[in-house]
């Protein structure tokens, strides 16, 4: 039997819960047969858990790249790419790549690191992989930086960087206010380009979500292939996700990543969708 093949453009998180490993788990479990090219490898010290980021050879993942877009695939996601050569070349494969079935996850930061990329990458991202996005997502400071708003607050601030992601050229924007935006409830903001609705799911009182951000954007990725509307692989997408962070677990002293497998085996959350 074919599956459908999807293809991450991404980092490794050697931690497992976050990058190309939480990626190729939520394809697996959307039923979609799930290919990467590596960015980069991202360590932790054992020892406090600072991350350390190494780019590989962009020769490197120029052959990736063509290996997997010579199988034909059915949808492509970004992940961590970490330098503006590194945006460019993916940007390159997935105008190259022959599916419009393109999620942006604009990745800037880890959680609980600082570190903040190099800024350049952020007008990287905004001329070689905006204009091909059938849907970006980005967290509340990513749509800050490429909206150029700083980080929105309040619904309305996020409708208006929603609206500036879209003027960019991404088809639809998912802005997820996770646990940073101050309301009762999980809030996402789905903007289709004509359109707003929030998402909207229990939020988990829980610290364990590493990895959350690019499980929703590999759902996403997934649900396209699978011939899902935007709108019903967003919502679906959330509903992956609210359940992998219910079930979010302490893999030590330091992280606790979402479990990529949860839907399948306990359920999801409910999830409201509201035109606004
Ligand atoms: N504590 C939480 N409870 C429920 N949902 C959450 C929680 N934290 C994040 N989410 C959801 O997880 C998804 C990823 O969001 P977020 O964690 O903000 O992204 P990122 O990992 O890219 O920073 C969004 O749908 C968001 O609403
Ligand atoms: C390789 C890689 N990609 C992406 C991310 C972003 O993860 P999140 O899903 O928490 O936004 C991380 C964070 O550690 C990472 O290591
Ligand atoms: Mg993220």
């Amino acid at each position: 039997m074919a599956l459908k093949k999807t293809l991450t453009i991404a980092g490794s998180d050697t931690s497992g819960g976050a990058g190309m490993q939480a990626d190729l788990k939520t394809f697996q479990e959307h039923g979609t047969y799930g290919m990467v090219a590596l960015t980069v490898v991202v360590t932790m010290d054992p020892n406090g858990w600072t991350h350390n980021v190494t780019p590989l050879p962009t020769e490197l993942l120029q052959k990736q790249i063509d290996t997997a877009l010579s199988t034909g695939i059915d949808a492509v996601k970004t992940g961590m790419l970490s330098t503006e050569e590194i945006i460019r070349i993916a940007g390159e494969a997935i105008a190259k790549s022959g599916t419009s079935n393109v999620v942006i996850d604009p990745v800037m930061v880890c959680k609980g690191d600082d570190e903040v990329l190099n800024p350049g990458n952020t007008d990287a991202m905004i001329q070689h992989l905006l204009p091909l996005a059938a849907v970006t997502t980005p967290n509340l400071f990513e749509a800050g930086q490429l909206a150029g708003t700083g980080t929105p607050k309040s619904i309305d601030e996020m409708k208006t960087a929603a609206k500036k992601i879209h003027e960019l050229g991404a088809k639809a924007v998912v802005i997820k206010g996770g646990k940073a935006l101050a309301t009762e409830k999980a809030t996402d903001l789905f903007f289709d380009g004509a359109t707003f609705y929030l998402l909207e799911s229990e939020k988990v009182a829980s610290t364990f979500n590493h990895g959350a951000g690019c499980t929703f954007a590999a759902s996403v990725t997934a649900n396209l292939a699978n011939g899902l509307s935007v709108k019903e692989a967003v919502i679906e997408a959330k509903e992956f996700v609210s359940a992998a962070i219910a079930h979010g677990w302490a893999l030590n002293d330091y992280v606790g990543p979402v479990m990529h497998g949860a839907k399948s085996r306990f359920g999801a959350p409910a999830v409201t969708v509201t035109e606004i």
